[in-house]
């Protein structure tokens, strides 16, 4: 039998080893920056053991953020940009990368994956793009080769696509990093990520996995970012001063409920696609809410966010799980006060209480992707695709 080629066998190397180090890299739907982390991982499925062992996350220039929103969620774009943005990203991923590692005195040669999951440029799940025919998609951008050849480190990148292969909808993949990370036998327990659009994962307390529920719920902080930028000229309502200076107006806040997204049976997914500034105009329009202030837009928006997690919580989940927040939503005091309010019987921290830095979670989460890529097996999750997700990408 011929020897497996020095790429395969380094693939195998990696894949035997007892321990590894992982970088996680996530650029979310906020396009705030590039978070990574690089953890150490020992065993993997359910016996996974994880160590962060440092986090950052590195701001994008307004450069990029514009680059990147002139084609993100847009029906119409530039498709040369988009080709542009695809290797353009992996190697500025790469760039950061190494930069970043060497802040942390660590060589590249001491990393054995870098679990990437790009940049969503589109999410287009069946029932939202309707088109007959065509299945559930989703494109994320910024190449793996490119990472892989430029910091020398294998590369497992796009591991949406597989879940969609498999009958998903390409997301929520935290479904398989929470069951590993974030299960306690005797807890209910929610973890619910609010950054640009909200998602959460309930975890029930007698272990049946059959229980599991993972999904989207709507929009996080998408709109007010939006609308942020557009009327205040900020990326973002910190610690929701703005929404605390203004009041809801209610026929605006039912009238953003008026969508089929929020009566389809879970799980589902969304995106900005849905979550834009046309579907809070048009909200507006039908009723007659076009002349609110900013401060009452930007109120009514964060407690359209708040709602939207508390209706989905009473709808599809037992009382009294306690539910931990992460992302940069967990900042966004409005919201998080509005769950306490709403919520009175769910006890209401973040994921730090389960030792997950809570800016911190995505990344880890596609960091144990990779881990479970490349050492793992399929996990049966209820209904939820049972496969291992990310392409490979060699350094040589
Ligand atoms: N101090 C703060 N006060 C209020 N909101 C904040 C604060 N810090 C961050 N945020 C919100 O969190 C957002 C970033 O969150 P995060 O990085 O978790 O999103 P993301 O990963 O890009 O999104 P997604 O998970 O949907 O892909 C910011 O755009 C902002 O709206
Ligand atoms: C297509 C896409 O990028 N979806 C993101 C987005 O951001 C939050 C929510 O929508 C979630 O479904 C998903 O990301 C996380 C990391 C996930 O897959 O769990």
């Amino acid at each position: 039998m011929a020897a497996l080629n020095t790429n395969l066998q380094h693939l195998t190397k990696a894949a035997q080893k007892a321990g590894r180090i992982g970088i996680g890299l996530m650029s979310g739907t906020s396009l705030d920056g590039l978070d990574i982390a690089i953890c150490k991982f020992a065993g993997s499925g359910l016996q996974t053991q994880f160590e962060l062992l440092h986090f950052t996350t590195i701001p994008y220039p307004d450069s990029f953020k514009d680059d990147v929103r002139s084609v993100f969620s847009r029906r119409q774009v530039d498709l040369e940009k988009v080709c542009l943005l695809n290797d353009f990203i992996g190697e500025y991923h790469a760039e950061l990368i190494l930069q970043t590692l060497k802040d942390w005195k660590t060589d590249p040669t001491e990393v054995d994956f870098i679990a990437s999951h790009g940049q969503t440029i589109y999410h287009a799940p069946k029932r939202l793009h309707g088109h007959e025919g065509y299945p559930s998609a989703t494109l994320q951008v910024g190449d793996g080769d490119h990472i892989a050849v430029k910091t020398g480190i294998l590369t497992i990148s796009d591991f949406r696509q597989k879940h969609l292969a498999a009958g998903g909808e390409g997301a929520p993949l935290a479904l398989y990093g929470d069951v590993l990370l974030g299960s306690k036998i005797g807890e209910d327990r929610i973890l619910l990520n609010i950054g640009g659009i909200a998602n959460l994962t309930y975890l029930p307390g007698n272990g049946n996995l059959e229980r599991v529920l993972c999904s989207d719920i709507g929009p996080g902080n998408t709109l007010i970012d939006t609308f942020c930028r557009s009327l205040f000229d900020k990326p973002f309502d910190e610690y929701s001063a703005i929404a605390f200076s203004g009041s809801v107006n209610d026929d605006l806040l039912s009238s953003l409920f008026r969508h089929p997204f929020f009566a389809e049976t879970v799980p589902k997914t969304t995106g900005p696609e849905l979550f834009s500034e046309d579907y809070v105009r048009k909200a507006q329009e039908r009723s007659d809410t076009s002349h609110i202030n900013a401060e009452d837009l930007i109120a009514t928006l964060s407690a359209f966010t708040g709602k939207a997690i508390v209706d989905f919580v009473s709808a599809h989940l037992p009382k009294g799980a306690k539910l931990f927040v992460s992302g940069g939503g967990a900042r966004n005091l409005f919201v998080v006060q509005y769950l306490q309010r709403h919520l009175p019987e769910s006890l209401i921290g973040d994921t730090a209480e389960l030792g997950i830095d809570p800016d911190a979670k995505e990344a880890i989460l596609f960091a144990l992707l990779g881990n479970e890529a490349l050492a793992g097996e399929a996990l049966v999750i209820g209904n939820n695709p049972a496969v291992l997700m990310g392409k490979f990408s060699f350094a040589g």
